[in-house]
């Protein structure tokens, strides 16, 4: 079977790759992941029929890059930029990793967070090229039949979103569909995942939001979202339905809220390969970015008091994470629960106390609160931080400003360094402005946000600030999982994916919390290696050619599969 309907890609006699189209002329020119633009060669454009449907000079990727690089560089605003880039990535997709590899630092908080944040609440007044694929309550009765229109034949990795808890911004009905397809532009570019093997999904189950229903440009299904058995239903359609398709997919859950994302995780988890990234990417940047603190300050992770302002996926996802590292460095299941507290917004969660089952496991027990100060039914955030003895401060609250100068002046008493990380999105979503932080701490505090930060200058220092997403994670933790064809995807696999990030944010960055997103392209290819490395260990990986190989070995493995956006060389199929 081809690659796409449209075409496949071979090898020649000598071993190297080109592709050969099933369609020519105009047509040939409208399809993202075929067109070449000006720089189709004199040859192909006799033998594809694109002679006079393009300007007589051939350009070269390096001209084209620069061609769209300039008119980019005079675009004020980001969601105008993020447009910009959009449309180009579904005008030819090759120039728009090229460029995109090129600039990642500049390019990544436009095309992802935070203004891809802005591009799903505009989802239906930017809308121009159809990308991804939609699954909706007027399809999903017959979603086998439309999944079959999907042109590409190899997909192996899904992101899906049902927009109910996108960032920090809530649901955003339709409009999610701009976070899957912005989740796989970093598969591809830093995750080297060919194009053609990736699809967005919008599984559009309908929203709760009235403005959104009432907009004559919305361009979701017009009704509240489905809910309980109907909602269940329609999932398992779906994933019965990607199963039969792409048997070698591996779905990435995207934004569900706490309602569902874990039941969602659970419930498919060992039906297909699949991971939810807030609850377990979220997790595992969390754990690196804290024992890389935690080595800076010279300390252990299982020495620490660790406060998670927010319960929900990414909150429970990250107290889940910090707890097996503690337990990692020899702490029992009890000694770990009590170190990490986590609030809801209604304080922190205590046993006895009503809150959703997913929190159970994370609440203290009665006991721990003995001998504490507080005002409320439930200790808050400055009351947990104080009686707590907090060092580490983690943020998935979603609540822009949250963390104001009293609660970030109070993390000073307990320790030299606090680390304090709001790692909510966007940056409206932020707890606290990194300067802010830096400046009521005096300098003290070690900070990462989720959303990217210009360094801050304090007292003739320039502090980087780490971004501590989970894009450090989910391309690697993906690509990993496919390559290594896991049948499904460990909570080893997830924790083995921090371990990595930290190994390598300590080997190459020794000073820094994270990596620079700059280096995004050597961190997700490292990552996937260990995360092989360990599915194999499970038992859960079932790709032959990399059974036995060293770590070296999987290392060239990842690199030799590694997709880079170079345009190869066109030969028509031959008329038989
Ligand atoms: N940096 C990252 O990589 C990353 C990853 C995932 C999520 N996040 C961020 O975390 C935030 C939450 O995302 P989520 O997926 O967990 O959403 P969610 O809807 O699952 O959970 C939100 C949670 O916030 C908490 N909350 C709300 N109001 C609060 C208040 N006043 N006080 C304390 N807690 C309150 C609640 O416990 C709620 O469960 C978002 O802003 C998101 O962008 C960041
Ligand atoms: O999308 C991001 O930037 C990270 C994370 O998945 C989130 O929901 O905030
Ligand atoms: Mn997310």
């Amino acid at each position: 079977m081809p690659v796409s309907r449209y075409y496949d890609v071979k090898r020649d006699e000598r071993g190297e790759r080109y592709l050969e189209p099933y369609v020519s002329g105009f047509l040939l020119l409208r399809l993202p992941l075929l067109n070449k633009g000006t720089a189709f060669t004199e040859e192909e454009r006799r033998a594809l029929g694109l002679e006079g449907l393009l300007p007589p000079h051939v350009n070269t990727l390096e001209e084209q890059k620069e061609r769209v690089y300039r008119r980019y560089r005079l675009i004020q605003s980001p969601l105008e930029k993020h447009i910009y880039l959009r449309h180009l990535q579904d005008r030819n997709e090759v120039l728009f990793y090229a460029l995109l590899v090129d600039h990642l630092e500049e390019m990544l908080p436009i095309l992802y967070t935070p203004t891809v944040g802005e591009a799903v609440r505009e989802f239906s007044h930017i809308y121009r090229y159809p990308r991804g694929f939609t699954a909706s309550t007027r399809n999903i009765g017959h979603i086998e039949e439309a999944l079959a229109n999907v042109p590409l034949e190899e997909v192996r990795l899904i992101v899906a979103t049902d927009s109910s808890a996108i960032l920090g911004i809530g649901d955003q009905g339709y409009g999610g569909m701009a976070i899957s397809i912005g989740k796989l532009t970093l598969y591809t570019a830093v995750g080297g995942v060919g194009p053609d093997k990736t699809l967005p999904v919008e599984l559009d189950v309908g929203t709760d939001r009235e403005d959104l229903l009432a907009d004559p440009l919305y361009l979701g299904v017009r009704h509240k979202r489905l809910r309980g058995e109907e909602y269940y239903r329609f999932l398992d359609r779906f994933v019965e339905a990607v199963r039969k398709r792409y048997p070698k997919a591996l779905i990435q859950w995207e934004d569900f809220a706490k309602e569902t994302a874990f039941a969602v995780l659970e419930r498919y988890r060992k039906v297909i390969p699949s991971f939810n990234d807030d609850i377990q990417g979220t997790g595992a940047v969390a754990l690196a970015g804290v024992l890389s603190a935690c080595r800076l300050k010279g300390e252990k992770l299982s020495e620490q008091v660790i406060v998670i302002y927010g319960a929900g996926a990414g909150g429970i996802g990250v107290a889940w994470a910090l707890r097996e590292g503690m337990k990692r460095e020899g702490l029992s299941e009890e000694e770990a629960r009590a170190r990490v507290l986590v609030l809801d917004s209604k304080g922190l969660l205590v046993e006895g106390r009503s809150m959703e089952d997913y929190k159970r496991p994370y609440a203290q027990r009665p006991e721990r609160l003995a001998g504490w100060e507080f005002s409320g039914p439930y200790p808050g955030l400055l009351d947990t931080i104080r009686n707590a003895k907090a060092t580490v401060l983690l943020g998935l609250s979603g609540q822009g400003g949250s963390f104001t100068e009293p609660v970030a002046k109070a993390m000073l008493a307990f320790s030299e360094r606090p680390v304090i990380f709001p790692l909510s999105n966007p940056t409206s979503a932020s707890e606290a402005l990194p300067d802010d932080l830096i400046y009521w701490t005096e300098g003290r505090a070690l900070v990462a946000a989720g959303s990217p930060f210009p360094p801050v200058g304090y007292m003739g220092r320039t502090i980087p600030i780490g971004q501590g997403n989970n894009a450090f994670i989910f391309p690697g933790l993906g690509l990993g999982a496919v390559l290594a064809r896991a049948r499904e995807v460990t909570d080893g696999m997830v924790l083995e994916a921090a371990y990595a990030l930290y190994d390598y944010t300590k080997a190459h960055f020794p000073d820094l919390l994270y990596p620079p997103v700059a280096r995004l392209r050597e961190v997700s290819p490292y990552v996937a290696a260990r995360v092989m490395q360990k599915a194999l260990e499970d038992g859960v990986a079932e790709e032959e050619r990399v059974k036995g190989l060293s770590f070296k070995g999987l290392m060239e493995f990842v690199r030799s599969r590694f997709w880079e956006p170079k345009y190869l060389p066109y030969r028509p199929a031959p008329v038989i």
